[in-house]
């Protein structure tokens, strides 16, 4: 796994204080198959986290295990100090749970179900009307209020599920994969409120989508298969990428020659043939180092010999790049969006 932070005794103990969720070697298995595999990871206050993995990576089973829904097959998950299994009530107490489908009453209207909502959590009786119309507010739903939630845009209905999820204002808001099927409009709303509640929150979201989390998070985990396989805020994990380039060149000379020159580079660590005639070769070299230094290197070394060089450009690893590396997954580009 990769992990990126480092403490040194005062960053661990403000990081020990800090700690609103422990998950501790949770593993699930579906039958014979292993949908989440010794996952352990520590949720602090106050930041919001992304769960980044490809569809069935297992980011709605850790969520639906931290949230009480479902048993875990072995680990532990502690919520502000209370074990899900043990206490129940108390750790559920502490989150709000928009799971992928809001478990909407699509007969009822907006408020009907918040009220109702309301009374599921256990909110008294002389705070639920404040507290309703708080969230309407909030979450922007009181120009919504009594509209038929079978009638509302899928936008609307995730906002409904949303109050509903943070009627008792709870202390952690986890949002399982929360902009899936909006429109663009829809999700740079769901967004901003998202960035809204977590000035008061902690918030944990599941996504497939790396500019999402990349937008939004402070913290990513990547889940791929069910184990967590790297853990960093977006700047660290855009390091990644540092370092790793191809430099692709075509020069206008045999291959033997061209593998003399390249055998005083000991910065190359790999080459590529991709095209190779009689007098020319297309070549990509892979780096761990400065490409531009090497490029310099390298065109000054070809012209001494003669050897004209009529290409040479630097491909630089991109974030996809690397979780493609990381997960080993297929990943979709659409409209700059990479989804895993
Ligand atoms: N109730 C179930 N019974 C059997 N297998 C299941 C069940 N729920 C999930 N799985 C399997 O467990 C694995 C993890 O699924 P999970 O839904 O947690 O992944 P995910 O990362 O949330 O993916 P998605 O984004 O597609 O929801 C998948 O292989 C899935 O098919």
């Amino acid at each position: 796994m990769i992990c990126f932070s480092s403490y040194n005794d005062e960053s661990y103990r403000k990081k020990e204080d800090n700690i609103l969720i422990e998950v501790k070697h949770l593993t699930k298995k579906y039958g014979t198959h292993l949908a989440v595999d010794d996952l352990s990871f520590t949720i602090e206050k106050g930041r919001i986290y992304g769960f980044l993995g490809p569809n069935g990576a297992g980011k709605s089973t850790t969520m639906n295990i931290m949230t009480g829904y479902i048993g875990a097959s072995s680990g532990e998950v502690i919520i502000n100090g209370h074990n899900i299994l043990e206490e129940p009530e108390k750790a559920k107490k502490c989150i709000g749970y928009l799971p992928e489908i809001p478990p909407l009453y699509l007969d009822m209207t907006v408020s009907e179900y918040l009220y109702f909502a309301a009374e599921l959590k256990k909110i008294p009786k002389a705070d639920r009307n404040a507290q309703v119309i708080k969230v309407m507010e909030l979450i922007k739903l009181v120009d919504m209020k009594n509209r038929l939630i079978k009638n509302l845009s899928k936008g609307y209905r995730q906002r409904t599920g949303l109050a509903a999820a943070i009627l008792d204002f709870p202390d952690i808001i986890i949002l399982d994969e929360p902009t899936v099927g909006l429109d663009p409009k829809q999700i740079i709303e769901i967004r901003e409120l998202i960035r809204t509640l977590a000035k008061d929150h902690t918030v944990i979201l599941s996504s497939h989508i790396l500019a999402e989390v990349q937008e939004i998070c402070d913290d990513i985990l990547i889940i791929s298969k069910g184990k967590l396989i790297a853990e960093g805020s977006p700047d660290e994990l855009e390091e990644l990428t540092h370092g790793k380039e191809t430099i692709e060149l075509t020069i206008l000379a045999d291959e033997t020659s061209v593998k003399q020159v390249l055998s005083d580079f000991s910065d190359i660590d790999d080459v590529n043939w991709l095209d190779v005639s009689k007098d020319s070769c297309h070549i990509q070299i892979n780096t761990n180092k400065d490409s531009q230094e090497i490029c310099a290197d390298l065109s000054l070394k070809f012209a001494q010999k003669k050897m004209p060089v009529t290409q040479m450009f630097v491909n630089k690893a991109t974030l996809e790049d690397i979780f493609l590396e990381l997960t080993g997954d297929v990943m979709e580009v659409t409209n700059n969006a990479c989804y895993l």
